[in-house]
């Protein structure tokens, strides 16, 4: 339990920490306002039950004279308005504060989330090939609001509850100790006993739905994306029934995790009710005066009235911190996750003036870090030259690729440029020298436009390098003579809209979009039809000599115009 408020509390940033001990504070206040509110009851009762108590109370008897009123009558209608005015006062308290708590919990998972995706996104690309993508989009969309549901805010509840029942304890205390013992004895008794036996289920469930909803995910995503192997492989059934058996336990469940968080309330209702007849009837059995019972009775039957529920939403707070703690977990892991230390935002591009090398490369896939891709591998690519890397399938063309562009930091030896090694504090300003074409290109599902100037704001989006470099890719011609609003046409989700050597010049003309002094390309033309890749080659020919450029393909015809071959 401790270690899960722990947990809880470093997933909040220090302003966050701060605003929830104000949180605290406001809930403390509440507490105070109900419990003047339940209290505030007694005298009324007392009056109305018998007017003789205003002669009897030195305190009641000063406030009647005060008043001056004419009659016990009007006292008692006044004492009446009084508790009705601290009640209403009390109840509109708590829902102003009931909203600063929600508005504070909502924020949190703004807050969560967001950080969490920050964290990500700033994690080396290494990271992200040994994680699946389907699990860190459901830890950013669905487990924070796991967290939140199940957890900060059965929390915040258990806590404003927690202070609520003990500002009513403390009430019928000062009334009466002996009862307020025994409250605490039958209700304390009876809410321990069932939380001890659900606990370790509710722990168990909990990390089952953990792994069930990480499956819904991923075999959503698996299903979607793959759809064109599984139309074609008759997989949807097997798609199907990986899903549904995941979604199914998952809502058995929190079926389940609901049930066990609300069955002690009819029992308890029922218990508090018995014990409020019987308190009744003991005080009755000691004075036969009702005057004397009514107050009484009065007291412990609005302090149970606000003090059940309170308990209740209490005892369910603590089975959801259970059946949530699996997920906290995971999310406190993520949230852990190393920052590296920002590179500076904008420096200027690193442009290379002599040559591009590699020097004794050890590179090892985090997966199989005993069996080295590359061992003492060396390149020099000098400026303004084109190289063709070629070799065998597996040989580690893509991987000497990640490299030169910084998306894996070898295990050992140095990327450098002009001599000076590339580090990850100057890493940002090399990429920004680097246009990169990959074997699979991302399309994303917006315009032409965009996806050549692509993580470019739309405003921001200059037209006429867009142009240069559709040309350049011989995309320009089939974009404004094809498409129905030519640059402005959306291609689709992933492309779909697009031939793979349509997505293919489109991924080229991205390259070149921003002009690089450094053309990276991997089997950029290989989904091109001979004549196609034959004008783009010739586009990238005419480059060269302005350009580093570095192709990987497998086929002769693409590294022809090269200068300079290499076999890995
Ligand atoms: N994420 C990864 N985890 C583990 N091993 C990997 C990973 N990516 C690639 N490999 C392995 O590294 C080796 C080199 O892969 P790489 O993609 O660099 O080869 P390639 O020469 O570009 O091949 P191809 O011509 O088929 O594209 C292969 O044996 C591959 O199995």
């Amino acid at each position: 339990m401790r270690n899960t408020l722990q947990k809880v509390w470093q997933l909040f940033t220090a302003a966050e920490q701060r605003k929830a001990l104000g949180m605290l504070m406001l809930a403390l206040l509440m507490a105070l306002a109900e419990t003047l509110g339940v209290l505030s009851i007694m005298p009324f009762l007392s009056v109305l039950a018998r007017p003789g108590v205003i002669q009897e109370t030195p305190w009641l008897h000063e406030l009647y004279t005060q008043l001056d009123l004419a009659q016990p009558r009007s006292f008692i209608m006044a004492l009446g308005l009084a508790s009705i005015v601290l009640v209403i006062a009390s109840s509109a308290f708590k829902t102003i504060t009931q909203h600063l708590l929600n508005r504070f919990v909502h924020l949190l998972r703004h807050s969560i989330s967001s950080r969490l995706m920050t964290r990500y996104l700033a994690q080396p690309y290494e990271f992200f090939i040994s994680r699946n993508s389907a699990e860190l989009s459901k830890t950013i969309l669905a487990e924070v609001d796991l967290v939140m549901a199940n957890l900060i805010q059965p929390l915040s509840q258990v806590i404003v509850q927690g202070i609520v029942v003990l500002a009513m304890l403390a009430l019928v205390f000062a009334y009466n100790p002996f009862t307020a013992l025994a409250i605490v004895l039958v209700v304390g008794t009876l809410y321990g006993l069932i939380y001890l036996l659900v606990r370790r289920h509710l722990r168990h469930i909990g990390t089952e739905m953990v792994e069930a909803n990480r499956q819904r995910y991923q075999t959503c995503n698996e299903a979607l994306q793959g759809i064109r192997d599984i139309k074609i492989t008759r997989a949807e059934a097997a798609y199907l029934q990986q899903y549904q058996h995941a979604s199914r336990t998952q809502a058995r469940h929190m079926a389940a995790s609901e049930t066990l968080s609300q069955t002690p309330l009819y029992l308890v209702e029922a218990t508090g009710y018995t014990g409020l007849i019987l308190i009744a009837l003991a005080l009755l059995l000691k004075s036969d005066d009702v005057a004397h019972v009514l107050p009484a009775l009065g007291l412990y039957g609005f302090a149970a009235y606000r003090m059940l529920p309170a308990a209740q939403i209490m005892y369910r707070g603590f089975a959801r911190l259970n059946f949530a703690s699996a997920t906290l977990d995971s999310l406190h892991r993520d949230m852990s996750l190393p920052l590296p230390a920002a590179a500076p935002a904008t420096q200027p591009a690193i442009v290379p003036r002599r040559e591009i090398r590699l020097q004794g490369i050890r590179y090892a896939y985090p997966s199989t870090p005993d069996r080295p891709v590359l061992d003492a591998f060396d390149l020099t690519i000098p400026v303004n030259t084109s190289i063709g890397i070629k070799g065998p399938s597996g040989a580690g063309k893509s991987t000497v690729m990640d490299i030169l562009l910084g998306l894996l930091g070898p295990q050992a030896g140095t990327l450098s440029v002009d001599g000076k090694t590339i580090t990850a504090h100057s890493l940002p300003a090399w990429q920004a020298a680097i246009g990169y074409v990959p074997q699979h290109i991302y399309i994303a599902d917006a315009s032409v436009a965009a996806n050549i100037a692509f993580g470019i704001p739309r405003d921001k989006i200059d037209m006429r390098a867009v142009e240069r470099a559709a040309r350049a890719a011989q995309i320009h011609d089939f974009v404004t003579r094809e498409l129905p609003q030519g640059y402005d046409t959306p291609v689709g989700d992933r492309g779909i809209r697009l031939s793979g050597g349509q997505r293919q010049r489109i991924g080229i003309a991205r390259a070149l979009y921003r002009d690089p002094p450094v053309l990276l390309m991997d089997e950029a033309t290989s989904a091109l039809d001979g004549a196609t890749e034959a004008a783009v080659n010739e586009a990238i020919r005419r480059l060269s000599g302005r350009k580093t450029i570095v192709v990987i393909a497998h086929r002769a015809a693409s590294l022809l115009a090269c200068d300079e071959l290499f076999n890995i």
